[in-house]
């Protein structure tokens, strides 16, 4: 990221969803998106003016209809794909209702933490499976 181009880096809102279970929820991203046919943990964009926390509730509930009420930072990743450079800013979200679906026709699974290492993931997502399973 350069100051002549400081929208390079695409700051994306990551929730690791967890429920009274210990299950955390994963979805598959949409083949024709960038990292297409892994699993990601829900989320999206942060729009201008907005924090984080506000991003994860609107993304939860556009992409897995799921309504938040809170969420607590986990960590901050910096990732460079190549043709895309991304700063994930992952929160845990365990106050939330409603029931999983995945409203924009992709898969969504609840997953035991120790499966998880069963699925394929973007690559930025390695530390994260990492500090969920240090738990
Ligand atoms: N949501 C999410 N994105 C991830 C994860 N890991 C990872 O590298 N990413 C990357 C993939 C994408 O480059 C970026 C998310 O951007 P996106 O374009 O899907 O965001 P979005 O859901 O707001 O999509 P859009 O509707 O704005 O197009 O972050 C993850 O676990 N969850
Ligand atoms: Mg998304």
């Amino acid at each position: 990221m350069t100051s002549l181009n400081p929208d390079k880096k695409i700051h994306v809102a990551v929730g690791v969803i967890i429920n009274k279970s210990e299950q955390i929820l994963l979805a598959k991203r949409p083949l024709n998106l960038h990292q297409g046919g892994k699993w990601e943990f829900p989320g999206g964009k942060v729009e201008l003016n907005e924090t984080t926390s506000e991003a994860l509730i609107r993304e939860l509930k556009e992409e897995v209809n799921l309504d938040v009420s809170a969420s607590h930072p986990m960590m901050e990743i910096h990732h460079d794909y190549g043709d895309k450079q991304v700063f994930l800013d992952i929160h845990w979200v365990k106050n939330f209702s409603g029931i999983a679906t995945g409203a924009e026709g992709q898969e969504v699974l609840w997953v035991e933490k120790d499966d998880l290492i069963k699925y394929e993931f973007p690559e930025a997502n390695k530390a994260i499976i990492t500090k969920i399973l240090a738990e």
